[in-house]
C-alpha cells in the first residue's frame, strides 16, 4: 500500500490516521487528506503528523490505492457528486465509513465496476484497539476484501460480515465506546458520591474496565457467569445489581441498543437511490 486519500478530515480520520502511522502501515506522506473548507484543520493534521494535504481533487486521487469516504452522512452526496467527475480507475477502492449509507448508494455515484466497501470502525482506532466490521458492496473482491480488512486490522480487530448486519455492527461497536464512556461517567459521579477521591477512583475503574474486558477474553465463561462469580448471596454486588434489575438498566440498554440501529437503518432509507 503506497497512497491512502481520506476525503474529510475529522474526528474519525485523525483516529485511524493516528493508527496508520503508530502502525508503520504506510509512510505518513502517503497519508493524504482533504476536508470541506477547513484548512486551519487540514495545517493541523499536517503539523501533527506529517501526512499531505491538499484541496486538488485530481492530485487527491491520483494513485490511491484506497480512498477512505470520512465525511459526516449529510455531506456525503456532494462529496460524491465531485468523485463522479475523478477519473477513478477499477483497482482503486473505495472506502466508506459512513454510517447508515448502503454501498448501493455509495456504487450509484461512480464507475459502473467500482469496489466499494462499507467499514464501520470505532474512536479506538488511534490507539490501536479498533473494533471494524467491513462489508463488500457488489464489485469488491475477496482481494479488496483483504486489503481493506489489513487496512483496519492496523488499527484493531476486524471482522468482515454482510452489509444487512452493518446496521447492528454500528449500534453496538461503531457507538459503543460511547455507551461504556457514559457508564464510566455515571460511575465517577457515584464514586465522588461515596466518597472517593477522584484520582482514586479513575485509576481503579480504568483498570476495572480493562480487567473485565480481558477475563471475558481469556475464559469460556458467558458474562452472566462472570458476574454470578462475583454476587455472593447477601453481599454487596448482589444489593448493586438489585437497584439496577429495578430501575430496568438492562432492557434501558437494550433499547439504547436498538435505537441506534433503527437510526442507522433510517439514515440508509434516506440515502437510497
Ligand atoms: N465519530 C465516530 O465515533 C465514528 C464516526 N463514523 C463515521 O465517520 C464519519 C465522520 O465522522 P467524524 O469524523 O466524527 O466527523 P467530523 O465532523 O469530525 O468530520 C467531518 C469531515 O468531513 C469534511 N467534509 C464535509 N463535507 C465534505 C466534502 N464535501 N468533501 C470533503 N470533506 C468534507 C469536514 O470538513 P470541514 O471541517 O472543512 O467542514 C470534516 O473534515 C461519519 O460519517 C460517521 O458516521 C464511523 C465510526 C465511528
Ligand atoms: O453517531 C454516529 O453517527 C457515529 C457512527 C458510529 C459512531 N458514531
Amino acid at each position: 500500500m503506497k497512497k491512502i486519500a481520506f476525503v474529510g478530515a475529522g474526528a474519525m480520520a485523525e483516529a485511524l490516521v493516528k493508527g496508520l502511522i503508530a502502525a508503520e502501515h504506510l509512510p505518513a506522506k502517503g497519508i493524504w487528506l482533504t476536508n470541506h473548507a477547513n484548512d486551519a484543520r487540514l495545517q493541523e493534521l499536517h503539523a501533527a503528523y506529517g501526512v499531505t494535504i491538499t484541496r486538488n481533487q485530481t492530485d487527491l486521487l491520483k494513485d490511491a490505492d484506497v480512498i477512505i469516504l470520512s465525511m459526516k452522512p449529510k455531506d456525503a452526496e456532494a462529496a460524491l457528486s465531485s468523485l463522479k467527475s475523478a477519473n477513478l480507475n477499477s483497482k482503486q477502492i473505495v472506502v466508506s465509513i459512513l454510517a447508515g449509507i448502503h454501498t448501493s448508494f455509495l456504487e450509484s455515484y461512480l464507475p459502473s465496476n467500482q469496489p466499494v466497501v462499507r467499514a464501520m470502525p470505532n474512536t479506538s482506532a488511534t490507539i490501536l484497539e479498533a473494533a471494524t466490521a467491513v462489508a463488500a458492496g457488489v464489485h469488491a473482491g475477496s482481494e479488496d476484501m483483504k486489503v481493506v480488512s489489513s487496512l483496519f486490522k492496523t488499527v484493531g480487530e476486524a471482522v468482515e460480515v454482510e452489509e444487512e448486519a452493518m446496521d447492528a455492527v454500528t449500534a453496538i461497536s461503531g457507538s459503543g465506546p460511547a455507551y461504556l464512556y457514559y457508564m464510566m461517567e455515571a460511575l465517577e459521579e457515584a464514586s465522588s458520591q461515596v466518597g472517593l477521591d477522584e484520582s482514586v477512583s479513575k485509576q481503579l475503574l480504568i483498570q476495572t474496565f480493562k480487567g473485565a474486558a480481558k477475563m471475558l477474553e481469556q475464559s469460556d465463561l458467558t458474562p452472566a457467569q462472570l458476574r454470578a462469580n462475583i454476587t455472593s448471596a447477601g453481599g454487596t454486588t448482589a444489593a448493586g445489581i438489585s437497584v439496577l434489575e429495578e430501575q430496568g438498566v438492562k432492557a434501558a440498554i437494550q433499547a439504547c441498543v436498538k435505537a441506534a440501529a433503527a437510526r442507522s437503518k433510517e439514515m440508509g432509507q434516506a440515502f437510497s437511490k
